[in-house]
């Protein structure tokens, strides 16, 4: 009301006093010869003047006190704001002075901590714990004479029920006109969720979710960080490889649930063996691996090796099932074999693969020889794959015969590599590295191509009905495709599918009966039979021979080898071909080399035979002859 009064003053009276200047101004001009009026008038014109300039100033005076209002009445606004925004915040704030003391908290800080104002107003802020992290150590900027800015970080901190909760908590200095330190605002924002979120990620990116065991990933960090150790404290750090023994048939025969429990045990006893600060590790199945650090002789790491193979053999209850495995290992040293992860790991493997190929149940050191030997197959390898693209492969066949009539029933296909150094390869020194690398199935493919194309071709130039057995490996036999790839040739190559025999080895009928009748099922949808290889080497069971839909069995060439000499060996091949005619089977003798042994076959009625005493494997061209030649004999 003043305000506007004085306004209003000030400015009616500078108006006037303006008006009266100008009319003064006026009239001393016009009266310009009177002196005396003039003056009157000039002078009266002045005050005039002088009293609207201090109406002016009463404007200007007025116009600042306003604005003067107006910035105190914002500002106060502002505090309001302000104090309205941290008071309601969404973070919990803290209002200390320079030593920690509480002097203000807001809702937030209330409803995360649980204190009360009354509880911490006039108290130090290390009442929620923000002076320490997890592990004890000290927040180093919570010492006020050192915090001159900002300090962001996450902290665990207490509740007032004692309870722990993670806060990422900023720490603000705030400064007075002297630019002197005040008061520090410490707000926090609860992320205990996020933390647990993120530490079971952690969990789940370096640990084993079956058996808790570091996983691969942590694996490989830890022994990158035991070969710097190693070096460091000039001592060994051992990378063992384990595998178990007979973990895929408990997990085909006892299903994966007993596969899984039979794993966390493994995995406890593991870590039973070992100390503190090794490592135990799954990779993933039942492959485990082993870092034993600060190793001072070998001696201790066969020690802990042999513990290790003792403490597995120990019986499993699974379920209703007591189970005894057994497990092989692989052992490389740092820095002694290498000081590169990579090859370590590739060291450890070729010294479990050893282990395993000296009947398992037994650790094996990785030694200088084994990498060469390990050179070596890797170079077949890549020369294997080179024989493909580059056609370097035949094919040789062996008449096998009828034994009533003394005439060829079939024949069976043989794989040569014709190495353009080495000359002609046998099969058994290359087709287990085809099998490892997996190139077997491309060469696989190529031989029934092969052989079923030359046995129509063959058919035609006869005229005979000439079979043809074909060796299928086990990593082909368990493709799923099989009897797609079998059906694709068969059409390609035109032989009618009755004349192809598939011929298997026993032991790739040892997993999982029920997969394999379905995949022996599958492959004979194709119209092709099935011969059983090498018969009698591994250990069919008979109840399992009379599910199994073959046709053949092949007598395995060992048990021929011997007969006459043998009686053992001639006991069980009489058995084998007089339980195959049980089971309405017919049986094939391999490895025939003399008479005797022929005419023992012929005695105990077995159907066919194939050996030296027949024929040597023949090429395509001499195959031929040999079929001319005996048709023109039994012309
Ligand atoms: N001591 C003796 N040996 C005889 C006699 N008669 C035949 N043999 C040899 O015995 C092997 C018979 O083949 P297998 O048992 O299937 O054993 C085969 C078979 O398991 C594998 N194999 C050969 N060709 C192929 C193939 O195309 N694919 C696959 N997956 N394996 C093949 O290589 C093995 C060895 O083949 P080969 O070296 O051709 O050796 C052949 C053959 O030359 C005999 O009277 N005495």
């Amino acid at each position: 009301m003043l305000k506007r009064l004085i306004k209003q003053f000030a400015v009616s009276g500078a108006l006037i006093s303006l008006s009266v200047a100008v009319v003064s101004l006026t009239g001393s001009g016009l009266i310009a010869g009177d002196n005396t009026i003039g003056f009157k008038l000039v002078a009266s014109a002045f005050i005039a003047v002088l009293f609207g300039v201090i109406c002016l100033v009463l404007i200007r005076l007025n116009l600042t006190l306003q604005q003067t209002i107006a910035q105190r009445e914002e500002s106060e606004l502002s505090l309001v704001k302000l104090s309205s925004a941290v008071t309601n915040s969404g973070a919990s704030i803290a209002i200390t002075d320079t030593k920690g003391i509480i002097e203000y908290i807001n809702d937030k800080f209330c409803e995360l901590t649980g204190y009360e104002q009354s509880d911490t107003i006039g108290r130090s802020i290390d009442l929620i714990g923000l002076t320490q992290f997890p592990n004890g150590e000290e927040v180093p900027t919570w010492d006020m004479n050192c915090l001159k800015d900002n300090w962001k970080g996450d902290l665990l901190s207490h509740k007032k029920d004692g309870s722990h909760f993670w806060c990422t908590t900023t720490i603000s200095a705030v400064y007075d006109k002297n630019n002197e330190i005040s008061n520090y605002i410490v707000s926090g924002i609860d992320i205990t969720e996020l933390k647990e979120a993120s530490s079971a990620m952690k969990q789940l990116a370096l640990f084993d979710v079956l058996t808790g065991l570091a996983n691969r990933r942590l694996f490989i960090d830890r022994m990158g960080q035991s070969i710097a150790a190693s070096q460091r404290r000039q001592n060994i750090a051992a990378l063992l490889f384990l595998d178990l023994d007979q973990f895929k048939r408990i997990n085909d025969t006892l299903g994966h649930d007993a596969g899984d429990e039979l794993l966390l045990i493994v995995a406890e006893r593991l870590k039973s063996c070992v100390r503190a600060q090794d490592t135990v590790a799954r990779l993933g199945g039942d492959e485990f691996t082993i870092l034993l650090n600060d190793i001072n002789d070998i001696q201790s790491i066969s020690h802990i090796a042999n513990q290790i193979l003792k403490e597995l053999k120990e019986p499993i209850m699974l379920g209703k099932h007591e189970v005894i495995i057994s497990t092989s290992i692989g052992i490389t040293l740092t820095p002694n074999d290498s000081q590169e992860v990579d090859s370590l790991m590739k060291n450890a493997d070729l010294a479990l693969y050893q282990a395993k190929e000296r009947g398992r149940d037994c650790y094996y050191f990785f030694t200088e020889e084994l990498n060469t030997k390990a050179l070596k197959l890797l170079h077949i390898e890549q020369e294997l794959r080179h024989a493909l693209q580059m056609d370097e492969f035949s094919l040789v066949y062996q008449p096998q015969v009828c034994l009533k009539t003394g005439s060829i029933s079939s024949i069976e296909a043989l794989i040569r590599w014709n190495h353009p150094e080495r000359g002609l390869v046998a099969p058994d020194e290359f087709i287990s590295i085809a099998e490892e690398t997996g190139l077997i199935v491309q060469i696989g493919e190529w031989v029934l191509k092969n052989a079923c194309m030359q046995t129509q071709m063959l058919q035609q130039l006869t005229g005979q009905s000439i079979k043809v057995a074909v060796n299928l490996s086990s990593r082909q036999f368990s493709d799923p495709n099989l009897e797609q790839v079998i059906a694709d040739v068969i059409e390609e190559t035109d032989l009618n599918p009755k004349y192809l025999e598939i011929e298997v080895t026993e032991s790739m009928l040892m997993n999982n009966i029920d997969k394999v009748i379905e995949q022996l099922n599958r492959i004979k949808s194709t119209g092709s039979t099935i011969t059983i290889d090498d018969f009698g080497s591994g250990y069919s069971s008979l109840s399992y021979l009379k599910r199994l839909p073959v046709d053949i069995l092949k007598v395995d060439r060992e048990f021929v080898r011997d007969i006459p000499e043998d009686l053992n060996d001639m006991e069980i091949t009489s058995a084998i071909i007089a339980i195959a005619h049980k089971l309405n089977l017919k049986v094939i003798a391999e490895g025939v080399e003399n008479i005797d042994q022929r005419d023992f076959l012929v005695i105990n009625k077995c159907d066919y035979a194939q050996g030296y005493y027949f024929s040597k494997p023949l090429t395509f061209e001499d195959l031929y002859r040999f079929f001319t030649a005996e048709q023109l004999k039994s012309a």
